[in-house]
């Protein structure tokens, strides 16, 4: 499912507490999205947007690049239900300690699902059902992401190889499918907190990801 059009809608100079970044705009849209959830009709068409802080050269070598899933919870208001503040801040300290890297930041807020129905899922945690649990209790995918986009981008910005921060080998299935290349995966775990302690055991049990310390 291609994006027919990606374009830079914006570039701009963008300090941050980590180093200074440019902060670069885009949009695409998707034709066909599959759909995510039973019963739930899709658009024949939708767009999406995503940001990139990009630091540095990103052409001599095979930068390091975050794709980075929106977490609104975590995110903004540092939720302990979730690694994923933890992990946007040691991504954006390894490519300021780099001196060049990419932060693609993709808004596909829980996993794909939204965010209304990713506070719904936590409510059907709170009940005791797993991450993956509640997401199909409600319907949905245990991911509904795509990546096609970030990929896309990432062309955009004549980079065809990366060094990808992730623990998610499906990640790195995805971009590979979608023409870029992956010479290295570099780990994302964080030190894991007792609220998310479970959230992680069941990442590595049921989707794969790849944890030494969990
Ligand atoms: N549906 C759902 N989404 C969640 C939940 N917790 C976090 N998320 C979302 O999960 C996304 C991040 O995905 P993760 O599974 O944490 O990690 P990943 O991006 O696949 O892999 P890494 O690159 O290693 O971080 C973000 O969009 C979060 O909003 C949850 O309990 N339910
Ligand atoms: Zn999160």
């Amino acid at each position: 499912m291609p994006f027919s059009s990606v374009r830079k809608v914006a570039d701009a100079d963008f300090p941050t507490r980590w180093g200074h970044f440019r902060i670069l705009g885009f949009e695409g849209v998707v034709e066909n999205p599959v759909p995510c959830q039973d019963g739930t009709p899709v658009p024949d068409r939708k767009v999406e947007g995503a940001v990139a802080l990009v630091m540095g050269d990103i052409h001599s070598a095979p930068p390091l690049v975050r794709i980075h899933s929106q977490c609104l919870t975590g995110d903004v208001f540092h939720s302990l239900r979730c690694d994923c503040r933890l992990q946007l801040e040691l991504a954006l300290r390894k490519i300021t300690e780099a001196g060049a890297g990419i932060l693609l930041y993709e808004q596909q807020e829980g996993r794909g699902i939204g965010l209304m129905a990713k506070l719904k899922a936590y409510e059907l945690q709170d009940q005791g059902l797993d991450t993956v649990e509640a997401n199909v209790e409600l319907g949905f995918k245990a991911d509904c992401r795509e990546f096609e986009l970030p990929a896309a981008v990432l062309q955009l910005l004549e980079v065809e190889a990366v060094r990808l921060i992730t623990n998610n080998p499906e990640k790195v299935q995805a971009m590979e499918t979608a023409g870029i290349r992956v010479v290295e995966r570099v780990s994302a775990e964080v030190p894991a907190e007792e609220t998310f302690e479970r959230y992680l055991k069941v990442k590595q049990e049921k989707m794969g990801h790849i944890l030494e310390g969990v």
